[in-house]
């Protein structure tokens, strides 16, 4: 039995117990809460990533919802156990929910929200950064200016590569990949060239429209194409960012092979989730290709990286933080909670969860539906007519 955890308590006499596994930023998600009858614990210990026991000890005997995160296993056990506690409803504070199993959640009728909507900008922004920082080796540049080995201008310090001109592959054309596509398309006048399941008939509208633009103030035009198979992006990209989700499809996605496929020189940046790549090859891919440049966001086990990777000069690594700005942070704890919030209210789902301004105002009161629930069809719930 784990050891019972530290809490800290909002509106003790709240009709509706809800939990968070984490302090979220923001107080707004909170108050949301208050105001309709909710208990609020959040759980202060001093750990970063929570076992199932400690949050199962957390549900407790009675709980009516859970505020849960990436880091954590959700999975038959704790839907288990919070199905016990009366639970009806769990939102990840994340778009990513390959943390949760969602067949287990329905199985007791937990309904599992997500946040998309909110992050889909920052992300994007994040993965330019990376982009950007590989292409001109900006991290590399900052530790040699540090470390005081700047003794004056050279032809050949730190050049790196133009990105203008040049082709932009994104593999994962959704929210987040054609955000990015959008930006280096017209941040930095690159084709396009992207592989997706499915079309993205508004990023190829769009990358048309910006090339006629182009086109008529006498500069060459962008272009797009869209990749029959994701190994022709990896041959004719030269900047490859990856926003797939992460499923069984995806998995190691890019491999020793596929690796191989790409320029001697190409950009690789991956901020979707780290098991898309194969990093012990990709490690292996940064030693033989010194020319070669990743800007991962994400690892296979994180926290951890595989070894020789924090070695590799020709890599720039950052702890997930694609969504990190305050704006989007708030956004998502405030979607978490009105997904627990709505499902124990009994509201319907909210038609478009990537249309979620209405729930980010705060100056008017949000609209009464669960923003975003995944297995909204899988239980049967209705869709709001707002
Ligand atoms: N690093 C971070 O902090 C961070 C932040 C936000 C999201 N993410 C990750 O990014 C993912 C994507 O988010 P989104 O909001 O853009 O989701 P989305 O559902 O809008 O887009 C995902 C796209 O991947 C495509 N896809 C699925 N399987 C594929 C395959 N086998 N090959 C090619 N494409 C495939 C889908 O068709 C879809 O268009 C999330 O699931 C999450 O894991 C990471
Ligand atoms: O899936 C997500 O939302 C991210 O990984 C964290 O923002």
């Amino acid at each position: 039995m784990a050891k019972p955890v530290s809490i800290e308590v909002w509106n003790p006499n709240g009709k509706y117990r809800v939990v968070s596994t984490k302090p979220m930023p923001g107080t707004r998600w909170i108050n949301l809460l208050i105001q309709q009858d909710c208990r609020v614990e959040i759980c202060t210990q001093k750990k970063t990533i929570l076992s199932v026991e400690e949050i199962i000890a957390l549900i407790g005997d009675k709980c009516d919802g859970v505020i849960g995160q990436l880091t954590e296993d959700w999975g038959e056990t704790l839907f288990s156990a919070l199905s016990r506690a009366g639970g009806k409803a769990f939102s990840n504070m994340a778009v990513g929910y390959n943390n949760v199993d969602v067949n287990a959640a329905t199985k007791y009728g937990v309904a599992v929200g997500n946040t998309p909507g909110v992050l889909t900008e920052t992300t994007a922004e994040l993965a330019a950064s990376l982009s950007l920082s590989a292409a001109r080796r900006i991290v590399e540049a900052d530790e040699f200016m540090r470390a005081g080995l700047y003794d004056g201008w050279l032809p050949h310090l730190f050049v790196g590569n133009l990105l203008k001109g040049q082709t932009v592959g994104v593999i994962g054309a959704g929210r987040i990949g054609s955000a990015y596509a959008r930006m280096m398309v017209e941040g930095f006048k690159m084709n396009l060239i992207y592989f997706d399941l499915y079309q993205s008939t508004r990023l190829e509208k769009f990358v048309t429209a910006y090339g006629q633009f182009l086109k008529a103030n006498g500069e060459p035009p962008v272009t797009w194409k869209r990749a029959s198979t994701m190994d022709e992006v990896l041959r004719e990209a030269d900047v490859i960012s990856l926003h797939p989700i992460l499923d069984k499809t995806t998995y190691h996605l890019v491999n020793k092979e596929r690796l191989a496929k790409m320029k001697k020189e190409a950009i690789l940046v991956n901020c979707s989730r780290g098991p898309v790549v194969d990093e012990v090859a990709l490690v292996q891919h940064l030693k033989e290709n010194p020319m070669f440049r990743v800007g991962l966001d994400v690892f296979e086990d994180e926290p951890f990286m595989k070894p020789g990777l924090a070695d590799m000069k020709n890599a720039i690594v950052v702890p997930h933080i694609a969504s990190a700005s305050k704006w989007t942070r708030e956004g998502m704890a405030t979607l978490a909670a009105l997904n627990v919030l709505g499902k124990i209210k009994g509201y319907p789902i909210w038609g478009d969860p990537n249309r979620v301004e209405p729930f980010m105002n705060e100056k008017s009161p949000p609209p009464a539906a669960c923003p975003s629930i995944v297995n909204s069809k899988a239980l049967g719930l209705p869709v709001s007519k707002l």
